[in-house]
């Protein structure tokens, strides 16, 4: 049984979507500029050698999910052609919040313009950057586990509403790592960052990835947004809640 009653960790790890950011911003703000972009961004960046090896792995992931849907094309090799075939692809799988490694990692690309423009800023909750400033002041390792590229989360925290919150922020794992709904992408972390697994305390709001992460032996807390899907009775009995990251301290 878990002991959802006290937190003592020697590392956080923590989702973005749902937990530190809000959904909307993701789903309302970066998707539909991504969807927007995706054409324009390959007909500009197309020879560029980061574009080109991310076609070819978009090349490959096209032909393993065609295989069990009838919406993906297979990429064909002509820049024109390519670029209309990625497009769709990429477009059909934004609108279905597919968690392709490939994808993410052109998402972020293209994100970097708009926030180079300012078109767009980090969205993070208020109770966010000043707990994360009191958890590094006690020289606990803040880490993230996003399947948003690392790219796409130095990103969103460089340009964050609090300004740059990367120079708390000890390191980053996207999907490069294992899916997060995976025990063993927990174990991975867990070795890198060199914190046996008990030490961890994960934070997420989905509760896939809350039982993926206390089947490693993870410490884990379901984070509950305004906006977030709502959650079983079960799950929120099995690895305890919170609504503020001051409820970690
Ligand atoms: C890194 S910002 C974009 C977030 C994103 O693309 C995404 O899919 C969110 O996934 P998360 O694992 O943070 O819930
Ligand atoms: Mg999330």
């Amino acid at each position: 049984m878990t002991d959802t009653t006290t937190t003592q960790f020697n590392a956080l790890l923590l989702d973005i979507e749902g937990t530190i950011t809000s959904i909307s911003f993701v789903k309302d703000e970066l998707f539909p500029y991504a969807f927007e972009n995706v054409g324009k961004y390959l007909e500009e960046h197309y020879h560029k050698p980061a574009t080109q090896i991310i076609l070819e792995d978009l090349r490959l992931v096209a032909e393993q999910q065609a295989e069990n849907d009838l919406a993906v094309v297979r990429i064909r090799e002509p820049k024109k052609e390519c670029i209309e075939d990625v497009t769709k692809n990429v477009r059909h799988w934004i609108k279905r919040d597919k968690k392709l490694t490939p994808m993410k990692a052109l998402q972020g690309l293209i994100w970097e313009e708009a926030y180079q423009k300012g078109e767009v800023k980090g969205h993070v909750y208020p109770d966010v950057f000043p707990v994360l400033k009191i958890v590094e002041n006690r020289k606990i390792p803040i880490y993230i586990y996003s399947s948003g590229s690392v790219h796409a989360q130095k990103l969103l925290f460089a340009n964050s509403v609090e300004g740059d919150m990367t120079k708390i922020l000890y390191g980053y794992f996207d999907t490069n790592i294992g899916l997060k709904g995976e025990s063993a992408s927990y174990t991975k972390i867990s070795a890198e960052i060199g914190v046996p697994e008990k030490d961890i305390l994960f934070l997420t709001d989905v509760e896939a990835e809350a039982a993926a992460a206390n089947k490693a032996g993870l410490q884990t807390r379901l984070v509950i947004r305004p906006g977030n899907a709502s959650l079983t009775q079960e799950a929120k009995n099995a690895y305890g809640t919170i609504e503020s990251l001051e409820e970690i301290l």
